[in-house]
């Protein structure tokens, strides 16, 4: 099954909800053309993956797994183990599980799985083609499948996976972070729109910039911005008096705490 190219391999999804929505989204954006079989479970999703970007719909998520080679998992954690209950994997097949917050140990002490579990959790970014994908352990065919969504990033241990986990939350905390700061632009008399655009465009500049310097520290790019007299110094000094640079820091500990202890 594994010497199969990618683009003759069925891929199944079980847990057919926001993950897998911008998950296949992003699979078919990338050009991935093989077969995508869903559970039937969230009917709703379901049909509209099916229509909008070309899926099957399986009759039960044993039916999933049988028609299929490679399955992704995304359910929440606290329903994988009836998800598990029950179903029979063949055993060389390979499970890819979004599930955040349990290890690949754990994943096996919940419910049979075959021997080949791999952990990959991108975010929903990878719907527009931007955005790493990061994975645990290291295998070629799920690599091969994340390069269709993102860019795929691999880890040695599971230790620097979950650290990639933390950084991913990240990206969710942005948004809000984008909007409230549209926010006070339209509250000061800009147009939505124009706000929206000043604020999403100012960083994309950002990380375009930054990624451009890839030799230079990323701190050191604002210290060369926000030298004496500026007002972009004005306003950090505001930043830190306020802990708007630290109070991220504490974030992510916090879930890496909670990423730890879960596992
Ligand atoms: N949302 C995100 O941005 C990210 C999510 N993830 C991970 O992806 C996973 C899914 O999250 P998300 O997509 O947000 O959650 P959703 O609730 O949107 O989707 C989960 C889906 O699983 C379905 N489901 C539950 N039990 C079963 C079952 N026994 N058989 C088949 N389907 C079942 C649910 O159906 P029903 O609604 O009927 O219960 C639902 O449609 C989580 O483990 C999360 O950690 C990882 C990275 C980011």
């Amino acid at each position: 099954m594994t010497d199969k190219p990618l683009s003759s391999m069925t891929i199944g999804i079980l847990g057919v909800g926001y993950f897998a929505s911008y998950f296949i989204a992003g699979l078919r954006k990338g050009g991935f053309k093989g077969q995508i079989l869903l559970s039937p479970r969230n009917a709703q999703t379901a049909n509209k993956l099916a229509q909008t970007h070309n899926c099957s719909i399986a009759v039960t998520n044993q039916d999933v797994i049988d028609h299929t080679d490679l399955v992704v998992v995304s359910v929440k954690p606290e329903h994988l183990q009836e998800l598990l209950t029950g179903l029979s994997f063949k055993d060389d097949q390979i499970v890819v599980s979004a599930v955040a917050g349990i290890s690949v140990e754990n994943h096996h002490k919940t419910g049979p799985l075959p021997q080949t579990l791999i952990r990959m959790i991108p975010v929903c970014c990878i719907e527009a083609g931007e955005g790493v994908v990061p994975i645990y352990p290291a295998h070629k065919i799920v690599e091969d499948l994340a390069r269709f969504t993102g860019a795929p990033v691999t880890f040695n241990t599971e230790e620097e996976f979950d650290l990639s986990l933390a950084a991913s939350c990240m990206n969710g905390w942005l948004y809000e972070f984008f909007g409230s700061m549209t926010q006070w632009l339209e509250n000061k008399g800009l147009p939505s729109e124009t706000a929206r655009t000043l604020v999403l465009h100012n960083v994309r500049g950002a990380t375009g910039y930054a990624l451009l310097k890839e030799n230079e520290d990323l701190t050191s790019i604002t210290n060369d911005i926000a030298t004496e007299g500026t007002f972009t110094l004005k306003g950090l000094e505001v930043l830190r008096k306020h802990q708007g640079i630290i109070a991220w820091d504490k974030a992510l500990d916090e879930v890496h705490a909670n990423l730890i202890r879960d596992n």
